[in-house]
């Protein structure tokens, strides 16, 4: 991904290595000038003033050209950075929920922070970088031009200098790539210190042990991984500075041997230009190690799989709901868990044939694990059915957009759920305030939350408000199919019964298909039906007698 965005820069890119070109040429005129003005000196002629305006056109030009190619890639390096993390965030919310949940949210999100700014890290230095590849290699042509023979000598070593310096990156850029895995075993285990803060506040016992066994090890583990790889990039270093000085070495001994008709004047050109040379070459070297992390985090961006069809971003219209149906159809659905990390049983859901109605109050029960939050997301369409069909009035379901036209019709509030401070419409515009208002003085929220331009003011409440507060927003979404997963269980007793006895039938009055995972058996009545889950199978239930059954046993 990362060399596609690269390339469709190339223009610029070529313009400004023509420019770096320009100032690295300067450079060697600069060495040219100063070797052949102290050849003259020696010979006895001399001209002062030509050399000395010499020397400042070829500083200016060096200054002028430098700066304006790097000004160019620095600019360059930050759009493809913008429109790297642009990408991410695209790719990351057009992959689907079922794939974002066996990747891992600790390693989408140590991707989208710590990968994106590793590669903006590399990329940060491209300008610096093509300017002294650049100055490196005009340098060896100026050497072939000036001197064949000696120009041999040091293509020789520097041959020999690269193929070793490749073994050695190619170790590290490996090394890096443990690194990276030992990372996001760290990002699962922070992810772990701050959502399982309360508990390892109070249990002493527990935050020691996850201190002690837990957090020093891969601490330790990512020490030993990171000097491992940061070794190899101080060995290249190292290298490099000994070829420089064999280099040097080899054009004033071996060549005086091999080729004994090169002129002393032209071995001190030599040793002139490795003495530039060591300035863009050590930079060269140095960084490989940004490089390598760069790719590193590259390959670690490719390997999540993360969706790459972006398209629906092209546009800003909203996607529209359905309001012309009458029956959504689920036949023979069935749908397992894939083997993820964790081996074992893969639970299994259906074969499932439900129906739900415009107008029609549904609730879902059954046993914890039964498969009812699971059914849900295949009812909503995050999960993708094996086999069997979803059905709206007799038209499948279309799953070529990912299913995002069909999961449009739905608001849910799941048990797991998140609040977004924005109000959104059914258009997927800001709400008006006064109808926020409204539902936030229903809901009783009006002291704590209120409401600018569709936004709210905060959404750091009690874990019973802040559903209040997403059953605000689903109101407001207004979408023909509400699916409460569990909503009542932490309500208080006026909420639960305002839940049952006044938002359901209100929702159901303004024609909604009202979807209730409950275990509130009291309220059962209520529904026009019932689906008991056991196992992954769905029973339909004759809401009357299994109300009584269940009152009976309560009242018990
Ligand atoms: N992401 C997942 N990957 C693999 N298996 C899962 C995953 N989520 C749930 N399961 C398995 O699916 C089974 C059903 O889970 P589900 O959440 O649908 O139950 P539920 O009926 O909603 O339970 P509860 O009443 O406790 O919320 C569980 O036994 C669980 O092991």
């Amino acid at each position: 991904m990362l060399f596609k965005l690269i390339s469709e820069y190339k223009g610029s890119i070529l313009f400004s290595s023509f420019l770096s070109m320009l100032s690295a040429l300067s450079g060697i005129a600069l060495i040219a000038h100063i070797n052949d003005y102290l050849s003259n000196i020696n010979n006895g002629v001399e001209n002062f003033k030509e050399g000395l305006s010499f020397m400042v056109f070829g500083v200016i030009a060096l200054v002028f050209f430098g700066v304006l190619s790097q000004f160019i890639l620095t600019k360059l390096s930050a759009s493809i950075v913008e429109r790297l993390r642009d990408i991410m965030a695209k790719r990351v919310l057009a992959t689907s929920y079922s794939n974002l949940e066996k990747i891992g949210g600790h390693r989408v999100y140590a991707t989208i922070t710590g990968d994106v700014r590793t590669i903006s890290d590399s990329l940060s230095i491209l300008p610096l970088f093509a300017y002294n590849f650049t100055a490196v290699a005009l340098c060896l042509v100026y050497m072939g031009y000036s001197s064949w023979e000696l120009f041999l000598v040091v293509l020789f070593i520097l041959t020999f200098a690269v193929v070793v310096a490749k073994v050695i990156l190619n170790k590290g850029i490996k090394s890096f790539e443990e690194l990276r895995e030992c990372d996001d075993e760290l990002f699962s285990n922070f992810k772990a210190l701050v959502e399982g803060g309360k508990e390892l506040n109070i249990n002493t016992n527990r935050k020691r042990f996850f201190y002690h066994k837990i957090l020093l090890p891969i601490a330790e583990k990512i020490k030993f991984a990171d000097v491992k790889a940061k070794m190899f990039f101080v060995y290249i270093t190292n290298w490099a500075n000994a070829t420089l000085f064999i280099s040097m070495g080899a054009v004033v001994f071996v060549s005086q041997y091999f080729f004994p008709q090169v002129t002393v004047e032209m071995m001190v050109r030599f040793v002139l230009i490795m003495i530039y040379l060591m300035g863009p070459l050590s930079f060269l070297v140095d960084s490989f190690e940004e490089i390598s992390n760069g790719i590193v985090a590259n390959r670690k961006i490719a390997s999540l799989n993360l969706s790459e069809d972006m398209a629906e971003f092209d546009t800003e219209k909203s996607v529209k709901t359905n309001d012309n149906w009458s029956e959504l159809t689920l036949k023979n659905i069935t749908f397992k868990y894939k083997k993820g990390e964790s081996p074992g049983f893969q639970f299994e859901v259906g074969p499932i044939n439900a129906s739900f109605k415009r107008g029609e109050v549904t609730f879902i029960t059954g046993g914890n694990g039964s498969g009812k939050s699971t059914f849900a997301k295949l009812l909503t369409g995050l999960y993708i059915p094996d086999n069997g069909e979803i059905t709206i009035d007799d038209s499948a379901i279309n799953y070529a957009d990912g299913g995002e036209s069909y999961r449009k019709n739905f608001s849910t509030i799941f048990s797991d759920f998140y609040v977004f401070k924005q109000a959104l419409n059914r258009d997927g515009e800001l709400a008006r305030d006064e109808e926020v208002q409204y539902y936030l003085k229903r809901l009783n929220l009006e002291d704590k939350v209120s409401v600018k331009d569709g936004c709210l003011s905060t959404t750091d409440l009690s874990h019973g408000q802040k559903k209040r507060l997403a059953l605000v927003l689903s109101y407001i979404e207004d979408s023909p199919i509400c699916l409460f997963d569990e909503w009542a269980a932490d309500q208080d007793p006026y909420f639960r019964q305002f839940f049952y006895q006044e938002l359901l039938p209100e929702l159901k009055r303004k024609g909604k298909s009202v979807i209730v995972i409950s275990h509130d058996d009291r309220y059962f009545s209520l529904a026009d039906k019932l689906y008991k889950f056991e196992s992954g199978k769905a029973k339909l239930i004759n809401v009357k007698n299994e109300s009584d059954e269940c009152f009976e046993e309560a009242v018990v």
